[in-house]
């Protein structure tokens, strides 16, 4: 099993926190010692010099800073010495008249160096850069009065806006915006990731998030986590170890996983041929394909590598049944979904009953949503089980946990728990949650991937991959390992042809195409950055 705590090399740059936890650490670093102004001197200097890396004094002489009144706005302060002493002419909207002792005294220092305030936030709008330090981790209530008047007006604005550690207004744990919330154009997020920066209902308001780390020690981070695994962000190096590479070199095809794809309609034809073409480029040693007996000719010529199969079908035109006398061991994996339409339902039943791995997408996912108890039906197989639904298929398949949960990652969480399975949230922010509730987020993707048959590159994706792990052995924690490897692949893949393409330019045809050239180039640059010992 891979432990977060175990196999990252650095942990505390991937290791995920709520508000609670990160007071918690802070607590134990300052009774441990260490001064509160000396912590924020050393986080707010890095924010400075992240600031003038990014946005140079020639380009962007006039910074405007929104100063609130706890340690978010000290920070901000810091930040404001900093950048003066290096030339940037600085304008501080300080809204508050009770503010906390440490950002009063570097109120009063700024005031002794000349540095000018003002009242009137519109003055701000004639920056050339806006540094947010309104709320961080102590927002407890929404923005209102004169402070939420200000930033509506600055939200109209198109001046860039770095947030520090939080974009104000935007709740920590959950990423919902407490009555109104800075729109950054960057959030610098201070020692760990906040939970509420990975949620997607946060993105519009959060921009590119970057990580400042402050060396939080180990120590101080494993009381806050309770022994409970913390949620974490995939890294490359986590994908990386996760994929099935190096390949023995005495492979042969049937020891390099057999996928079992049973997908497509006459209506959703594509879909099928999409989820095959991510398969086979998972390098699977073996994919079967079934389909209705009406696709079998076309699919079979355009995946020449694919063992097709035809089975019958409805009037519609959806599969009906699986071959006679069908031989579920034949495969590693199977995966069962796209394209299906739900007049396939009696056979994602019949899947459902199988001793199989089990990959379940879309039209598989809303067959089972149907049934009684989805969950309890989960929970009964004797093989692992990945969903990948998106939100859609989610609160469909699982509506309480969606509307009781705080967010949906949590939703996904609790659902994972619940039904015995992992489950891949699709999203902006893809989360990925295992029954035994490790939590992970993708935040490295593109918008680039919102296309249809996007999510059936994916499935088949992440079953090539699992047929191939399932080698080694089938564990509980297989089909999590291949769920991390593919959606991390699959998002580099489309962050890769964006960045040459622009974010209009992938087709689902192009991502299941890409995705070994963008693998290679990976792996060279992990390669290239590895430590060398
Ligand atoms: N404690 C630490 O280890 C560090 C904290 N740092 C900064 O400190 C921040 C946390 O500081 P604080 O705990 O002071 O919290 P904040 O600076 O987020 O603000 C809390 C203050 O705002 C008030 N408040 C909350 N919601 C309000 C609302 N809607 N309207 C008006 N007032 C409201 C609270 O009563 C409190 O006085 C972090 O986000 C980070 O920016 C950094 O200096 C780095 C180190
Ligand atoms: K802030």
């Amino acid at each position: 099993m891979h432990s977060p705590l175990r196999d990252q090399p650095d942990f505390a740059s991937s290791v995920i926190v709520t508000a609670q936890q990160m007071q918690a650490v802070e607590a134990t670093i300052f009774a441990e010692g260490m001064p509160v102004a000396a912590l924020m001197e050393k986080v707010a200097g890095k924010v400075a010099r992240w600031i003038m890396q990014h946005f140079p004094r020639d380009r962007f002489p006039l910074v405007g800073c929104i100063v609130g009144p706890g340690h978010n706005g000290g920070d901000a302060l810091v930040v404001a010495r900093e950048l003066h002493h290096r030339g940037y002419q600085m304008l501080i909207w300080y809204p508050f008249a009770q503010v906390k002792e440490l950002t009063a005294q570097h109120k009063a220092y700024l005031e002794y160096l000349g540095v000018r305030f003002t009242q009137a936030s519109e003055e701000l709008n004639f920056c050339d850069l806006l540094i947010d330090g309104g709320f961080g981790l102590g927002l407890t209530r929404p923005l209102t009065g004169e402070l939420a008047t200000g930033i509506r007006t600055l939200n109209t604005g198109t001046v860039p806006v770095v947030s520090i550690d939080l974009p104000s207004g935007l709740e920590s744990n959950t990423g919902e915006v407490l009555g109104v919330a800075v729109q950054a154009t960057h959030t610098l997020c201070l020692g760990l990731w906040k939970l509420g920066l990975l949620q997607d209902r946060a993105q519009p308001w959060v921009g590119q998030c970057h990580l400042i780390p402050f060396d939080v020690p180990l120590t101080a981070l494993q009381p806050a986590l309770q022994d409970q695994p913390p949620p974490c962000c995939l890294t490359a190096a986590a994908a990386i170890a996760r994929l099935p590479l190096p390949r023995s070199p005495i492979a042969h095809k049937y020891t390099a996983g057999h996928a079992l794809l049973i997908a497509g309609s006459r209506q959703y034809a594509g879909a099928a041929l999409l989820a095959a073409q991510g398969a086979l480029a998972s390098g699977v040693g073996m994919l079967t394909l079934v389909v209705p007996e009406s696709l079998r000719l076309m699919v079979v010529s355009q995946l020449p590598e694919a063992l097709v199969i035809g089975a019958t079908e409805t009037a519609q035109g959806a599969i009906a049944a699986l071959p006679d006398d069908w031989e579920w061991d034949r495969y590693d994996v199977v995966a069962c979904g796209p394209g299906l339409t739900i007049d396939a339902a009696s056979v994602v039943k019949a899947v459902l009953q199988s001793d199989r791995p089990l990959v379940l997408d879309a039209d598989g996912l809303n067959s089972l949503a149907q049934e009684d108890d989805p969950k309890g039906r989960l929970a009964a197989r004797t093989a692992p089980t990945l969903l990948t639904p998106h939100v859609g298929e989610f609160r469909r398949l699982f509506p309480q946990p969606w509307q009781a949960a705080a967010s949906p990652s949590l939703a996904a969480s609790q659902a994972a728990i619940a039904a015995h399975s992992t489950l891949i949230l699709k999203g902006a922010i893809s989360a990925i949650a295992h029954a035994d509730g490790q939590l992970w987020f993708n935040p490295d993707s593109s918008a680039a991937l919102a296309r249809g048959g996007s999510g059936d590159v994916l499935t088949g994706l992440v079953t090539g991959l699992a047929a191939q792990l399932a080698q080694t052995a089938v564990t509980d924690t297989m089909l999590l390992d291949a769920a991390i490897a593919a959606v991390w692949w699959h998002a580099q893949t489309g962050r890769a042809i964006a960045a040459q393409q622009t974010e209009l330019g992938c087709p689902a045809s192009e991502l299941a195409k890409q995705l070994p050239r963008v693998l290679a180039e990976q792996l060279q640059t992990a390669n290239a950055t590895a430590p060398v010992w």
